[in-house]
């Protein structure tokens, strides 16, 4: 079995005494797509921020690499090659789609209005093959500012991809999207896997199941368990969760 990228083992997060996590175990391979989904209030901001150095968990360890990612500071832990996509779309509003992708792959990070001439070929290269990932090639010269909520979303994705992560982790891409640009969101998360590896939290299922991953399920701050979407949606112990919130898994 190849070695996984990604490996929490027993992780516990408390908060004055609330277990928000709770000896909980997940491994990503290389290279894999996994949808994670719970109830709200499940852990799965805290499971994401344990891994990327936020949160520091209260037992366990959380392995990258091989390499335990415990003490160290967020900003390492991004270089070591895990970058994090937040639900809102953080990019720069008044830079247009070209700049903001200049800004990701430039190295080192070289401030504007260095950037407008001092791209290099292959970095050219590099924003023509992104915007191309997210099909914004036509809104190049438009700022930010006036895409889409969707589009904005696909730019932050693109700009993350920029940067060469090994593991991608996507907070809640799909809310506010029309069905459109749902599905289209999912298929581009797909054709990013093998190269990435890509890690996506949602409550929409229809976007869960199009991204035909693997699925964990967390509830009450522990893997309750993990499988297709079909299997984990006959799984007694998931309609037990979801009914009896009220919500759907369907
Ligand atoms: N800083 C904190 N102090 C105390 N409790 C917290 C803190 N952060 C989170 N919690 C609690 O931990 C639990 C897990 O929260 P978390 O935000 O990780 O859940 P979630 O699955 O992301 O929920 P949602 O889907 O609503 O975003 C919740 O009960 C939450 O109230």
């Amino acid at each position: 079995m190849t070695t996984a990228l990604l490996e929490l083992s027993q992780i516990s997060v408390s908060f004055d005494g609330f277990m928000a996590l709770r000896d909980l175990n997940l491994s990503l391979q290389p290279g894999e797509l996994r949808a994670v989904i719970g109830p709200n209030g499940a852990g799965k901001t805290t499971f994401l921020d344990v891994i990327t150095g936020k949160l520091r968990p209260t037992a366990g360890d959380v392995l990258f690499k091989g390499q335990s990612l415990l003490n160290k500071p967020e900003h390492r832990i991004a270089r070591l090659g895990i970058g994090r996509k937040f639900q809102s779309p953080r990019v720069f509003e008044n830079l247009t789609v070209e700049e903001n992708l200049a800004l990701a792959v430039s190295h080192p990070k070289r401030p504007w209005p260095l950037l407008s001439s001092g791209l290099n070929a292959v970095e050219r290269d590099r924003i023509a093959h992104l915007m191309g990932i997210v099909s914004l090639q036509t809104r190049a010269h438009q700022v930010a500012g006036s895409l889409s909520h969707g589009q904005k979303q696909w730019l932050e994705i693109a700009m993350l991809v920029g940067q060469s992560p090994d593991l991608l982790l996507v907070d809640e891409p799909v809310a506010g999207l029309t069905d459109e640009e749902t599905d289209l969101t999912a298929d581009l998360l797909k054709s990013l896997v093998g190269d990435h590896t890509v890690l996506v939290i949602d409550h929409d299922m229809e976007f869960i199941r199009r991204l035909e991953s693997q699925v964990s399920v967390l509830h009450q701050g522990h893997v309750l368990c993990e499988g297709s979407m079909d299997q984990i949606q006959c799984d007694p112990r998931v309609i037990e969760v979801y009914l009896g919130r009220n919500e759907e898994v369907a």
